[in-house]
């Protein structure tokens, strides 16, 4: 499980709490689970919100679990009126579970708030001392196992591990595809999990069920080739009413993304899914049919071209050869491969590699999630969606006109980018294994930019007429 974040300012670190909090309460057994959430701002104060949602994490999943609550994310279940809802224990038991949780997390919320008013921790020492002399975009990397599951327990969490990937002015950062790629070669060395969910910071797991419904799809198909990732489709809590901004996404998720998984599948809308490790690894869907035997031998890649990409450090070499074979070779304990993990979190890590060229998250564009689907749609993978009731994430949609339109011209600069690059989907129709459907379904998405002009000049068409007095529409005529 992947959160990612990258200001603190921006995504207060209280939201990034509540969403980690969601994930490592999710119902599925904790050995198997491991959240990383990687922060691009460097920030010792979500590192320090982080340590003290740690703490919390140690009564509220258990609390979550015991009363089988339905909404993990505390800042929502305490919002709601303090009676409580229909399906809930009214024992006095767990009335006062839930007070005692109530004022825990009251005092989380105020730690957290003073570390954001005042310079938190006010001298970088003891934990803190790998963020003294950093700066966002500069620093080394930083790497925390702050929660490791040893397996014991049932009421033990999942492993919890905070990075703040290399940065240097010279190198680019890839923005979010790169932490994304950050987070799968850490995952890989540490837990290489045969799927990774990936969640924005702001997007909290809504159903507690989650993790079991995504499993249903994804082992569910007949053969893996028909699923590469199982999108949940974006919905938002507290948006605007009627989506003036547009920003909820209602006519993608609603109708075209709905419609669209009768096609290849949905699009990959870079945050809720669950993808194959194997297939972030560059797998083609005829792979599965090969097994590609000849890629390993005793569990080692073996030939040379089959390495480009996943640069030079051996131990990730061998968790990429047990990912693509299928094979789950947790390492025994985190700490062993902390080492390596920092090795292909630096900054020049993938200099002379395929990363983000043709394996991991693509660079390239600003909706680098996007370009993602659109690659392994193209080798000729499907997909799928997960529609689950409650809804399995609900993330929050910027409420402003300027925030919107900042957002807006990002996401279409973006699909322009994809539209004229060399990866586009009629490139991929043409050449490679993308359906013409599926292609015209991406042309609609990526020409939203270009759309904007003829809707302007429809939309100063009323203008026009007012000043005019003439009219575009046929008269009505009355008798
Ligand atoms: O350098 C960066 C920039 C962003 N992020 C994270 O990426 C996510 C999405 O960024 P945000 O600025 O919130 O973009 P949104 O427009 O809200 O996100 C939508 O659009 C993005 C593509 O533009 C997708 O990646 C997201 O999943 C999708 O929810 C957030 O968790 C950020 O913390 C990073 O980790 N590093
Ligand atoms: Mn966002």
């Amino acid at each position: 499980m992947f959160v990612t974040t990258a200001d603190p300012q921006l995504e207060p670190p209280i939201i990034t709490v509540n969403t980690v909090l969601s994930l490592m309460a999710v119902d599925y057994p904790a050995h198997k689970l491991a959240c990383y959430v990687s922060d691009d701002g460097c920030s010792p104060l979500t590192f320090y919100s982080l340590m003290e949602a740690a703490k919390f994490a140690k009564l509220w999943v258990p609390f979550c679990k015991k009363y089988n609550i339905q909404l993990r994310a505390p800042f929502r279940y305490f919002a709601r009126n303090s009676t409580t809802s229909s399906g809930e224990d009214c024992s006095l038991e767990f009335q006062q579970a839930r007070d005692t949780m109530k004022d825990e997390y009251e005092k989380l919320r105020r730690k957290i708030e003073d570390a954001s008013l005042g310079s938190v921790p006010s001298n970088l020492s003891g934990e803190f001392v790998a963020f003294s002399n950093t700066e966002r975009k500069n620093h080394p990397t930083i790497i925390k196992i702050m929660l490791e599951n040893k397996g014991g327990s049932p009421d033990e969490l999942p492993h919890l591990i905070y990075i703040s990937r290399e940065k240097q002015p010279k190198h680019p950062h890839h923005y979010k595809a790169g932490a994304m790629n950050v987070l799968t070669r850490v995952s890989g060395l540490m837990t290489n999990a045969p799927l990774m969910l990936n969640v924005d910071c702001d997007m909290y797991a809504n159903n507690p069920q989650i993790v079991l419904h995504a499993l249903c799809l994804l082992l569910g198909t007949k053969y893996e080739r028909d699923c590469a990732f199982v999108q949940c489709l974006q919905y938002f809590y507290d948006g605007a009413k009627d989506d003036p901004f547009g920003n909820q996404l209602v006519v993608r998720n609603e109708y075209l993304g709905q419609g669209i998984v009768g096609i290849q599948g949905p699009y990959y809308e870079g945050t809720g899914c669950f993808h194959r490790r194997k297939v972030i690894y560059g797998s083609w869907p005829e792979d599965m049919k090969t097994e590609k035997k000849s890629l390993i031998s005793n569990g080692e890649l073996t030939k040379v071209e089959s390495l480009n990409g996943f640069g030079i450090s051996k131990q990730f070499i061998n968790s990429v050869a047990h990912a693509l074979q299928g094979n789950s070779d947790n390492p025994k304990d985190l700490w062993s491969s902390l080492e390596a993990a920092y090795q292909v979190s630096s900054c020049t890590y993938e200099y002379n590699t395929d990363r983000g060229k043709e394996i991991g998250w693509m660079y390239g564009s600003t909706t680098e999630d996007i370009l993602t689907g659109l690659a392994i749609h193209t080798k000729g993978w499907r997909s799928l969606c997960c529609l689950p009731n409650p809804p399995a994430f609900l993330g929050c949609a910027p409420s402003g006109g300027p925030a919107s339109m900042t957002q807006q011209k990002r996401w279409a600069t973006g699909l322009l980018e994809i539209l004229v690059s060399k990866r586009s989907p009629i490139y991929g129709t043409l050449f490679m294994n993308l359906h013409f459907r599926q292609c015209l379904a991406y042309l609609w998405l990526l020409t939203r930019a270009l759309r904007s002009i003829p809707e302007f000049l429809y939309a100063l068409l009323p203008a026009y007429c007012i000043m005019t007095n003439s009219h575009f529409l046929p008269k009505v005529r009355r008798k």
